[in-house]
């Protein structure tokens, strides 16, 4: 069993993207706001383009933190980013979702999101994801390394580098898969169990363009920057 050992170049390498990751903090605290009351179907909507749009902009300043990213062609940088925001808006909210609350919360929390407006068919594969990750209890240079890795996909449409991005793509995965069996020792298939909820990320990517299309009200508004994002209207 060889001693598992990070080099001091990974771990500046992986303080650069949890700092990143740290000071870039997600917009305000959805989930109290959630657990205050049940809003209508359009208030819900528009949390939503209010929090995913602050997503996008904290998005981008963390992704410029990335090591190598800006020396990507910047094409591709929009490709990467317009890519992966659905994705890095899922992850992150699971990670709101698995967040330590006091007792009986992440049920109102569940039970508003149920009401929320999402059409009943997306429930069971959104909160399947959202319950796998918090049963993962992954450490916050591990969300923070899944946020980049999840970034860095080379397959992205668009991308016309893929080589470049795979050669960024490639030291998280190292540095993810070192500090996966250093956290969690007696889970050899932990690593394993992390890369296969980006796969399930990717179905959720799928349906989000539906979700919001037939979110449960009339006359669905959007913002230029969401319209991008979201492939929408
Ligand atoms: O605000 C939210 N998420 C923020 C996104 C940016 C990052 C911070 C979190 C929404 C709210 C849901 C209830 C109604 C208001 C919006 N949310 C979701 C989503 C369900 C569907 C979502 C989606 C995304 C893109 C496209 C199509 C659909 S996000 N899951 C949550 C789990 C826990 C707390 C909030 C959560």
């Amino acid at each position: 069993k060889e001693k598992v050992v990070i080099t001091k170049d990974q771990q500046a390498f992986m303080n650069v993207i949890l700092d990143a990751y740290n000071r870039h903090q997600i917009p305000p605290d959805v989930a109290k706001k959630l657990l205050q009351e049940q809003y209508s179907a359009e208030e819900n909507f528009l949390l939503l383009t209010e929090m995913a749009t602050s997503q996008v902009q904290v998005l981008v300043e963390f992704t410029k933190h990335i090591p190598g990213f800006l020396s990507l062609d910047h094409e591709d940088q929009i490709a990467l980013l317009k890519g992966s925001a659905v994705e890095a808006s899922f992850l992150r909210s699971a990670q709101v979702f698995s967040s330590k609350m006091p007792n009986g919360h992440t049920e109102v929390l569940e039970e508003r999101i149920r009401k929320s407006g999402i059409s009943e068919e997306f429930m069971t594969p959104m909160f399947n994801f959202y319950k796998t990750i918090g049963e993962l209890h992954m450490v916050e240079e591990e969300q923070a390394l899944l946020t980049a890795i999840t970034i860095m996909t080379p397959d992205r449409p668009y991308v016309k580098d893929q080589q470049a991005v795979e050669r960024l793509q490639e030291p998280m995965l190292d540095v993810l898969r070192k500090l996966c069996a250093l956290h969690h020792p007696h889970e050899p298939q932990y690593f394993a169990r992390l890369l296969g909820r980006l796969t399930e990320l990717r179905t959720l990517n799928h349906y989000h363009a539906e979700m919001l299309t037939s979110w449960r009200m009339n006359d669905h508004k959007f913002t230029p920057l969401l319209c991008e994002i979201w492939d929408v209207q």
